[in-house]
């Protein structure tokens, strides 16, 4: 699968392991570049000193590139860019906004830059000011959500922009992994599925939950406050989806949701943490190595593809 992303990054596979807040640490991302994909540290809401840490961290576990989130309403955005710059990470995505005040900066020192879009409109936006690639993430993925579906969004995406776009949501095997070449995708990034490996270091009480989830478990919360998260159903979602219905303002139902991602990943708090993961949880049924993962979903393609080719 040499891609332009596999060229332009100097990986072996063009698979991205999604930056998620407080799941994505050093050991994750090690292992996935260690593995031949893009393992990318979260930075969540987490200061400078942690992100710091993390860059120095996972250089000592890989010498292969690995790259870092930004997630974009973070308090500490300004720092964390700061420290990406001083530290000279090799790539950045970022989450939950627009990166545009940075990238000149961004672009000086040589950093690929390459945000995740929930439309058509952004991915337009993003090219025009210089990104490197787009992470076209469907409503299915965890966590804060756009509208559009990965297989709407994907060739939408694809047909308007000429950078490399990588597809997201809703894929965590060879047949997602294989479908998103056929939408015209360079290469796809997970979330979930990477949440469901030995080297993660969230909670095993996340994982077991997400191993646990059936299809229609991964609900929508939040849409009033104007930052959908989809997370699984548990007593957090259903307090929520109660105060929403009953017009709670928004100021109360972020206050509610505070530290609860923590929570879930951090003291496997399943039960009133935020249990954010995507619509393919109901398809993952086990937790094996990160390298595993990789290789099975590779094989799983080739396979996929030479039976689409026999059926021609
Ligand atoms: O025009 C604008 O500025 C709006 O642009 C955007 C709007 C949305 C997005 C977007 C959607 N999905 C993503 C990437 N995925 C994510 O960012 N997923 C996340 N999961 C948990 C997070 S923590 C959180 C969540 C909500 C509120 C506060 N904190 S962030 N980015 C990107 C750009």
């Amino acid at each position: 699968f040499k891609t332009k992303i596999v060229e332009m990054l100097n990986i072996k596979y063009p698979i991205f392991q999604g930056g998620m807040a407080w799941v994505a640490t050093a050991e994750l991302a090690a292992a996935v570049s260690n593995a031949g994909g893009l393992g990318i540290i979260g930075a969540g809401n987490a200061p400078a000193s942690f992100v710091r840490e993390q860059i120095r961290k996972a250089r000592e576990l890989t010498d292969k590139p690995f790259g870092v989130n930004v997630m974009l309403l973070s308090p500490f955005v300004d720092e964390v860019m700061e420290v990406i710059l001083e530290e000279k990470v090799e790539v950045i995505t970022t989450g939950a906004g627009n990166p545009g005040k940075y990238i000149q900066r961004l672009k000086e020192r040589g950093i690929k830059v390459i945000p995740v879009v929930p439309s058509v409109a952004l991915a337009k936006r993003m090219e025009d000011i210089g990104v490197d690639a787009v992470i076209a993430e469907g409503t299915e993925s965890g966590g804060h959500i756009g509208e559009l579906t990965t297989l709407a969004l994907v060739p939408q995406v694809v047909d308007a922009v000429k950078i490399p776009v990588i597809a997201a949501g809703g894929i965590a095997d060879g047949r997602g992994f294989a479908a998103a070449f056929c939408l015209g995708a360079s290469g796809v990034q997970m979330g979930t599925r990477f949440v469901c490996s030995t080297e993660c270091t969230a909670h095993p009480r996340y994982k077991e939950y997400i191993v646990k989830a059936k299809d229609r478990d991964a609900v929508v919360t939040g849409r009033s406050t104007g930052h959908p998260v989809r997370s699984l159903k548990n007593k957090l979602t259903r307090e929520f989806e109660k105060l929403e219905q009953m017009g709670t303002p928004k100021e109360q139902l972020e206050k509610l949701g505070e530290g609860k991602l923590r929570a879930a990943v951090v003291d496997g708090d399943v039960e009133y943490g935020s249990v954010m993961a995507g619509q393919i949880a109901g398809l993952i049924n086990d937790i094996k190595p990160v390298k595993e993962i990789i290789e099975d979903i590779i094989k799983q393609a080739e396979e996929v593809i030479d039976n689409l080719n026999k059926m021609r």
